[in-house]
């Protein structure tokens, strides 16, 4: 199904006079393109009314929840506690949502979010910086997060300002390093905008380093990513350096 359809799902409506129909989903989605329906009179009906599902946010159908409850319930018991006691028995369960959330960014092209663009006759720098992110380092399943701060040059086209947060919040879905991260955002933003220059510069915080191993609370790790003009060029990348540098609060 395209990311972009809406669902279609049977919800009870409340018709009243005076107030304002108010709708209650009845029965599971189906992703079937039904007729609308309308199945009783009187002061309430059912209907079949398009949900429509944010084609921004990945989805995470693939993610095997039930797998995931199975390995969570190994591992609880494996450290010596009792899966089965109150409190970890909804465990397994939420940790599985939790990993469908976080890797959410495996089953989708976060370059889709590149796709609309505004054509500009501007050739300077666009920057938006401080653009948070939590992602998992891979050696661990640890969050690091930090922030992003993503530069380009235009070439005749501009990208709504959001989407570049977007390609991060996505790209930031998944299991990695935060090198991998920091030249994926560059690489797509080149690619998909056939910007003539891309910086993209990433801090962040690994937990793996401070709240375990080595124990270093406050360390920071630092990453760029330079394409076109901002790597052959030492003074446009000066200047978009400068531009970060000068605005990180950190
Ligand atoms: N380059 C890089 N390393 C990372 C990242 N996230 C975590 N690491 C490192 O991955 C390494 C894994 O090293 P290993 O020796 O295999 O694992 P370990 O015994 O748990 O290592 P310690 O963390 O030193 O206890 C560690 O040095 C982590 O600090 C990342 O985004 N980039
Ligand atoms: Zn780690």
């Amino acid at each position: 199904m395209p990311l972009a359809s809406p669902l279609f799902c049977k919800r009870t409506i409340d018709v009243s006079f005076e107030d304002t129909p108010v709708a209650h989903h009845s029965s599971e989605a189906t992703a079937m393109n039904l007729p609308e329906s309308v199945s009783s009179g009187g002061s309430r009906c059912d209907v079949e009314a398009p949900i429509h599902v944010d084609p921004n946010e990945p989805r995470n159908e693939r993610v095997d929840l039930k797998r995931i409850e199975a390995a969570v319930r190994v591992i609880l018991d494996a450290v010596g506690e009792n899966p089965d006691r109150e409190g970890l028995l909804e465990t397994p369960a939420r940790v599985a949502r939790m990993y469908a959330e976080m890797f959410a960014g495996l089953h989708s092209d976060p370059g889709r979010h590149l796709a609309k663009v505004f054509t500009e006759q501007y050739d300077e720098i666009v920057l938006v910086r401080d653009i948070s992110f939590c992602s998992m380092c891979e050696h661990h399943l640890l969050p690091f997060t930090g922030r992003a701060h993503i530069a380009y040059l235009p070439s005749g086209k501009v990208v709504g300002l959001s989407k570049l947060a977007r390609v991060v919040e996505e790209v930031a879905r998944r299991p990695q390093v935060q090198e991998r991260l920091t030249q994926t955002v560059a690489d797509l933003i080149e690619d998909r905008l056939s910007a003539r220059g891309v910086a993209v510069v990433v801090e962040s915080t690994h937990s793996c380093m401070t709240m375990r191993g080595v124990r270093k609370p406050g360390s920071m790790c630092l990453t760029s990513a330079m394409r076109g003009t901002f790597r052959t060029d030492s003074k446009s990348r000066a200047e978009v350096l400068n531009l970060i540098n000068r605005h990180t609060t950190g």
